[in-house]
């Protein structure tokens, strides 16, 4: 939905005449409404001047959303809070509220984010706002249905929901006290909704709106019930399940990468995917490099090909890495940031006595082979191309982040190959970063603890238990968004170099 200019020029006109209604006096937003002035909790719909509505429920940014009448028995209307068409970050410090008329089955349009919270209540001007301005905001709605708002004792122990696809086609009334505009991600399988959740969103999105029932907690990890109203083409359906609520703020979209474009090895699966998909929420062209039998052409034509292309790439291999380069020069025209994901792993002893037997040294070299002088092919090939950038008001050309693991510090048994091809990359960061200083090219190196990614998942589920019990804070896997979040730190702090960075829960690996 959207409006004309012309509507939007006079609405916005409702708006400054309710602006000055509020000049002149009529207090906006009052968590302790005073009883004489405001109408209790629960009372009848005004279709007047000066009635109070509780807020129910807070939009996402930017966008004109529809947004529903939460209650029927209830004749609370829903407050829109008038935001900055711009998104986000300016919102307008003015209340507006449109209502839907005494027949609670309306539905209406509302610009969504403002600084009112839900529980506040605000008073509502209606004759401040043009009569035809009115009319048009709240005609302009055909379509309008009830959700209802409860308060479930236990939460029904069904699916966790994992949004990995893109296009967000419905809201959330989340029950708990987070604010609209944190970020959550939603882990788990879903599964009846395939019509609705044909479009799904993206891992991780913006909490739309907030349920006014009384909360359940809401910190990571905890479990809530949502309300999805979701809408398709055709149906609009309202269900609930349970989901696993990870707060991250860290997500925020704040389009830093803005006009950069990067390579990302390893980039079809784990912690390189997680990367590539957070560099292009950020703004920045990605360039998935991974083995051909990887979904990466899957990956690139779902996240889009105007902003990522998928090269098949074996980063041991020099040929692959440079019609990868060329790839990138062609189709974005330079290269600003490597990420050095593409990894293996394994476990073997370096003697079994059982059987005699020494570990194979062709898969020591495979380790090797393909985590460190992968890594150190992709870094001597890329830096090149990186050379070619007009530096930064910093001198800056370009930024590597390779990715180690905790392995490099505190090898187990059976990770002799592993730790060494780990440790080498932990090694090679510094000398490598001083090679490149006068080039203005940063590389630094992330050391990973546990994260849940298919190669962790690889493992049989009891190892994957005790490993993530043995994680000191938080006590459990990674999400692979958090090790993105801090590839892009990296990446934008100027000072950052020469340096590897554990990313572990303050984890230890023990012996085994
Ligand atoms: N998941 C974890 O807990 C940790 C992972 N790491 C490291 O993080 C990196 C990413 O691992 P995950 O995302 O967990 O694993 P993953 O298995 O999900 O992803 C690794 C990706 O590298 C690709 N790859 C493998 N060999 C390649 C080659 N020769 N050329 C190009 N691509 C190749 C794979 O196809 C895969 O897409 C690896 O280097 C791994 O060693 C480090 C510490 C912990
Ligand atoms: C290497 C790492 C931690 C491990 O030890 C496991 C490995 C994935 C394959 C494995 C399966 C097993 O059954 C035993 C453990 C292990 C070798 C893990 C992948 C990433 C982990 C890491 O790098 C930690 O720092």
């Amino acid at each position: 939905h959207s409006f004309s200019i012309s509507e939007s020029d006079q609405f916005a006109r409702g708006i400054l005449r309710l602006r000055r209604a509020v000049e002149e006096g009529i207090k906006t937003s009052d968590t302790t409404p005073s009883p004489e002035r405001l109408c209790p909790e629960g009372s009848a719909f005004h279709n007047d001047t000066n009635c109070c509505h509780k807020l129910l429920e807070q939009g996402p940014c930017g966008e004109l959303q529809q947004f529903y009448q939460v209650s029927k028995d209830s004749n609370y209307g829903i407050c829109a809070c008038m935001a900055n068409a711009d998104g986000c970050n300016k919102m307008i410090k003015t209340n507006r509220m449109i209502l839907p008329g005494p027949n609670s089955k309306q539905c209406f349009l509302a610009f969504s984010q403002g600084p009112c919270q839900v529980g506040e209540w605000f008073i509502l001007n209606l004759q401040s706002l043009q009569p035809e301005c009115q009319k048009k905001l709240c005609s302009s709605e055909k379509n309008g249905t009830d959700t209802k708002v409860s308060t479930p004792t236990s939460p029904p122990e069904t699916d966790v929901f994992d949004f990995t696809m893109k296009d967000q086609c419905y809201k959330t009334f989340t029950q708990g006290p987070c604010p609209a505009g944190q970020y959550v991600q939603f882990v788990g399988t879903l599964s009846p909704y395939p019509k609705c959740f044909r479009k799904a969103p993206p891992t991780c999105f913006s909490i739309s709106s907030i349920g006014t029932s009384a909360g359940l907690p809401c910190t990571a990890g905890h479990k809530l019930l949502f309300f999805f109203n979701c809408q398709s083409d055709e149906i609009f359906q309202h269900f609930e399940r349970v989901a696993t609520l990870i707060i991250m703020p860290h997500a925020m979209v704040t389009g830093a990468l803005k006009g950069m474009v990067a390579l990302v090895t390893g980039g079809a699966s784990g912690l390189g995917r997680a990367t590539v998909e957070r560099f292009l929420r950020q703004g920045s062209k990605v360039v998935i490099c991974d083995i051909p039998a990887s979904n990466g052409v899957e990956l690139a034509t779902e996240l889009g090909k105007d902003s990522s292309i998928f090269c098949p790439t074996d980063v041991s291999q020099e040929k692959d890495v440079q019609a990868a380069l060329s790839v990138c020069k062609e189709k974005f025209g330079k290269l600003d940031i490597v990420v050095n994901c593409a990894g293996i792993a394994g476990a073997c002893k370096v003697y079994n006595f059982n059987k005699k037997q020494p570990h194979l040294l062709e898969e020591f070299q495979k380790m090797i082979d393909i985590n460190t002088v992968g890594t150190f092919n992709v870094i001597r090939l890329s830096v090149g191309l990186m050379g070619d950038n007009k530096p930064n008001e910093d001198g800056q050309r370009g930024v590597i982040v390779n990715i180690a693991s905790v392995s490099a510090f505190e090898g187990q048994q059976g990770q002799a190959a592993y730790t060494a091809s780990k440790a080498a990359i932990v090694g090679m960061t510094l000398p490598i970063s001083r090679d490149l200083a006068s080039t203005g090219i940063r590389v630094n190196t992330i050391a990973p603890g546990l994260f849940k990614t298919p190669m962790l998942m690889a493992c049989p589920e009891k190892v994957q238990k005790s490993l993530a019990a043995a994680v000191p804070f938080p006590s459990r896997l990674g999400f692979p968004e958090e090790l993105a979040h801090l590839v892009e730190v990296i990446v934008l702090n100027p000072m950052m170099n020469g340096e590897t960075v554990r990313l572990d829960g303050a984890l230890r690996m023990q012996s085994k």
